[in-house]
């Protein structure tokens, strides 16, 4: 069968770009799914995130290499395998970046995606309730939702305690002002989730030029010399292919993209060789210049009720349950990452380099990828960090030639002095924040890593112990001018093939200073548009 485009992979960015393609009704479209529909009602209410976490069915479940400066860990890497991707199964949390993130991606060679070009992306994407604004925008798809004022009591405090300290507030972290303390907004609409795959391809499902195949796991794309003619699938065990008329889009986000193109001839010569697969574009950039957040928490007991006691209880759990059905309000229709905010580790930054949560609960995330994310029994929050802009980078790489066997990822976390160095900073904060006296006040111990632990090099120990990903994989497959050292150039086409683009999170040169869900939606609106005045 034969399709104007073919978008591989109907993730955070996927879901856009079918709806943009397929709106005229002039170009026919086929959107390639390897997971299944997000009809859950899981997938609707936040508090589903708990419930993705460790489900295989709808999660890739990956886990990374052991890492040598965490002392040998795998870290676990979820991805969400269904439609909306990992926008739906993420925490929502929703924060553009600084600018200087984006003027960074446009100083790699890539003129048009500096902060003042991507900034209109950002604004037709949203439906933000204040309006249309110079930093917002009224009526996108994508419906974001401030938490402010409707947080749980206990993130008052913190903003307090920062206030105390002397840092400055932001009022909104997608506003003027990226710097200081806060509360998050989120991308949601009454209380349900606003994914991609709802606010973008739902609404769109119903068009005749638009074709949806799940469970179709891409294995490869398919070429006419240099030109990419189509893709081949496994679906229910049956091999499938499909040409493009235009062109292939491949949207299978930071691990699945480089994968496939690897899998397709397109990668580094030596690893084809490895793998016995025939070359088709020696690109020794697929695959890597992998980046991601990497964080830790630290654990408190209060003196004060919080969001555990509540979550512990039948009868609390009721009640939250009861207020969300009753006004789609409350603990169970927000992020469990409430307050928190970009701070700067020391007086040298020229920008916030620190990012931190403020949980009003506290939970372990369990080993045993069987059992379910619990809070704590007793009273407590969580305070948690991560670097910004972290430095080190890794890369992923197929194991063999079959599609079937996951990418192995290697994130190679930890491994610069800058990133060390960020890390005492974070945890130096973390213990300034909490002596200030709002804080001290409800607080009746640091439960992890405890008092004990005291110096840098404690601190660093425990970070290397107890650290996880914060979910932001990107960055495998850069957009940039160089041939060596990225895989897509400033129009998101694969260097030196027809007919072939990338548009997800492995385009990013470098990772925002946030979370990346909403650089990820902005990347496919602008890629659309790249498309569409191509076509
Ligand atoms: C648990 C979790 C929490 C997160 N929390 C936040 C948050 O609060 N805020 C935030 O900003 N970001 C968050 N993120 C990150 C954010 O969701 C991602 O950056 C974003 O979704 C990446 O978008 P993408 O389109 O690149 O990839 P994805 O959204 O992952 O989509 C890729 C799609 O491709 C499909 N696919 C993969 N391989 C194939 C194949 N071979 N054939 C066919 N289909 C394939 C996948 O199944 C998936 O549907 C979180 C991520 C996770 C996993």
């Amino acid at each position: 069968m034969t399709y104007d485009y073919i978008i591989a992979g109907a993730g955070a960015a996927g879901c856009i770009l079918a709806n943009r393609l397929s709106a005229s009704g002039k170009h026919t479209v086929l959107l390639l799914e390897a997971g299944g529909k997000d009809s859950s009602l899981w997938f609707k209410i936040p508090v589903g995130f708990a419930k993705m976490y460790y489900n295989p069915t709808f999660n890739w479940m990956y886990y990374s290499q052991p890492q040598k400066q965490l002392n040998n860990r795998e870290i676990y890497a979820p991805r969400g395998k269904v439609q909306g991707g990992s926008g739906s199964i993420n925490a929502m949390i929703y924060v553009r970046g600084q600018a200087h993130d984006f003027d960074d991606w446009a100083a790699n060679g890539n003129d048009g995606w500096g902060f003042k070009d991507v900034l209109p992306y950002f604004r037709k994407l949203e439906n933000h309730p204040s309006g249309e604004s110079e930093y917002h925008g009224g009526s996108g798809p994508i419906s974001i939702t401030p938490m402010k004022g409707e947080t749980h009591p206990i993130c008052d405090v913190f903003l307090k305690g920062c206030d105390e300290l002397g840092y400055p507030q932001s009022d909104d972290f997608n506003g003027p002002k990226f710097e200081g303390s806060g509360i998050y907004d989120v991308n949601t609409k009454d209380g349900q989730r606003s994914s991609s795959s709802f606010a973008h391809l739902h609404p769109a499902l119903s068009r005749p030029n638009l074709t949806v195949e799940h469970y179709a796991l891409v294995d490869r794309v398919l070429f006419e010399n240099e030109r990419a003619s189509g893709i081949s699938v496994t679906q229910h065990g049956v091999v499938r292919t499909f040409q493009a008329r235009k062109e292939v889009i491949l949207c299978a986000g930071a691990v699945d993209t480089p994968k496939i193109l690897q899998l397709s001839g397109v990668a580094d010569q030596a690893l084809l060789a490895r793998h016995q697969i025939p070359l088709v574009k020696h690109l020794p950039a697929v695959g890597q210049n992998l980046q991601d957040h990497l964080c830790a928490s630290y654990y408190y007991k209060a003196n004060i009720p919080t969001l555990n006691d509540q979550l512990s209880s039948l009868f609390g759990q009721f009640k939250l349950g009861l207020k969300y059905l009753l006004t789609r309000k409350g603990a169970l229709a927000m992020s469990v990452n409430q307050a928190g905010g970009f701070f700067r580790g020391n007086e040298s930054q020229a920008n916030p380099n620190l990012q931190l949560y403020f949980n009003p609960l506290s939970y372990q995330i369990p080993k045993n990828n069987k059992a379910s994310l619990k809070p704590e029994p007793y009273s407590g929050f969580l305070l948690c960090f991560n670097p910004c802009r972290p430095t080190s980078r890794g890369h992923i790489e197929i194991q063999s030639n079959n599609p079937r066997d996951a990418a192995l990822i290697d994130p190679n976390y930890l491994s610069t002095q800058k990133d060390i160095d960020e890390v005492i900073q974070g945890s130096r904060l973390m213990r300034k924040i909490m002596r200030a006296p709002a804080l001290k006040s409800i607080t009746v111990a640091e439960v992890l890593p405890g008092p004990a632990v005291e110096s840098d090099e404690q601190m660093l120990q425990y970070f290397r112990e107890n650290s996880g990903s914060i979910y932001h994989l990107c960055g495998s497959c850069a957009m940039g001018a160089d041939v060596l050292k990225s895989v897509v150039d400033k129009r998101l086409k694969v260097h030196g093939l027809d007919g072939l683009r990338i548009v997800d999170a492995s385009i990013f040169p470098n990772v925002t200073s946030g979370n990346t869900h909403a650089a990820v939606l902005m990347v496919a609106e602008k890629g659309a548009d790249l498309i569409l005045q191509d076509a």
